[in-house]
């Protein structure tokens, strides 16, 4: 048994207890249980189509398995929808950037604040009451968090505009305005180069350590992963099949055997 497959319900943020999902007949995941430690970086890894997106959207509530049930931070769930797991902390973001292309990067990050608003949106709409200090508040907030991930120079840019990497950068800092415990990352550094990549696993280990963020990502480079990463979960064709340390997983026969394609 590895050491996190033994970690216990009292130390772990999120943990999953035989979770099965299927479409139509068709197995996505197949009774895949897992923890992740507060406070660690873990990355679910597999070749295409192996169910890692599925699983992303099992723990925020965009679907809701068929067996098994997933624990956060001391709460059992099988029936979440996103909106409960926002409010319970968990924050998200996409394989295919999903910003507001026509707004600057602070009105972005700002609606990443809008779970955290007191005033109401008729106090908003005229400026009025709370709706000022508020204001205030959540502006300094997703200042800290521009400034963290070094976007002050875009923070009026429209972001249709900004290179993807920038974009990428920005959908990370919306996420992490909204002050979730649990920050799920769907390939956050697709489509990058090295160089690139390099400097997005760098924000992504300051969003972890300043921001006290647990995080589970998707990433598709093992040479990234390896370095950012404290806990690593395979999955091949919706079973899991390698859960630990990254030095642990690297080694494991099965996880060589599905990515150089010998298993099948
Ligand atoms: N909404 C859906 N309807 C039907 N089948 C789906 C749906 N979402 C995922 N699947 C299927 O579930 C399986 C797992 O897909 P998933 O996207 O979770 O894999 P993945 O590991 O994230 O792949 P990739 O690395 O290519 O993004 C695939 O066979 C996929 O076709």
């Amino acid at each position: 048994m590895t050491e996190h497959s033994m970690t216990t319900s009292s130390n772990a943020l999120l943990s999953l207890d035989h979770i099965s999902l299927s479409f139509k007949g068709v197995n996505a995941i197949t009774d895949i249980s897992f923890a992740v430690r507060a406070g660690e970086i873990c990355a679910l890894i597999g070749p295409n189509g192996a169910g890692k997106s599925s699983l992303l959207n099992v723990i925020n509530g965009v679907y809701q398995p068929q067996r098994g049930s997933v624990h956060f931070d001391g709460h059992a769930y099988r029936r979440m929808n996103p909106y409960h797991a926002a409010h319970s902390g968990i924050a998200r973001t996409f394989q295919n950037i999903a910003l507001f292309r026509r707004m600057s990067v602070l009105d972005n990050v700002l609606t990443g604040r809008n779970l955290h608003r007191r005033s109401t949106w008729l106090e908003q709409t005229l400026n009025v009451g709370r709706a000022r200090s508020d204001e205030t508040v959540q502006r300094s907030y997703a200042e800290v968090v521009i400034d963290a991930l070094d976007l002050q120079r875009y923070r009026h840019t429209t972001v249709g505009t900004l290179p993807y990497g920038v974009q990428k950068r920005v959908e990370l800092a919306r996420a992490l305005a909204a002050e979730p415990r649990l920050l799920l990352l769907d390939e956050p550094m697709a489509g990058m180069n090295a160089d690139e990549k390099h400097v997005m696993a760098g924000y992504v280990l300051d969003a972890n350590t300043q921001f006290g963020v647990t995080v589970v990502l998707i990433e598709h480079d093992i040479g990234v992963v390896m370095g950012l990463s404290d806990h690593v979960v395979v999955l091949d064709y919706g079973k899991k099949i390698a859960d630990g340390a990254p030095a642990e997983v690297r080694s494991n026969p099965d996880v060589l055997a599905a990515y150089l394609g010998t298993r099948h």
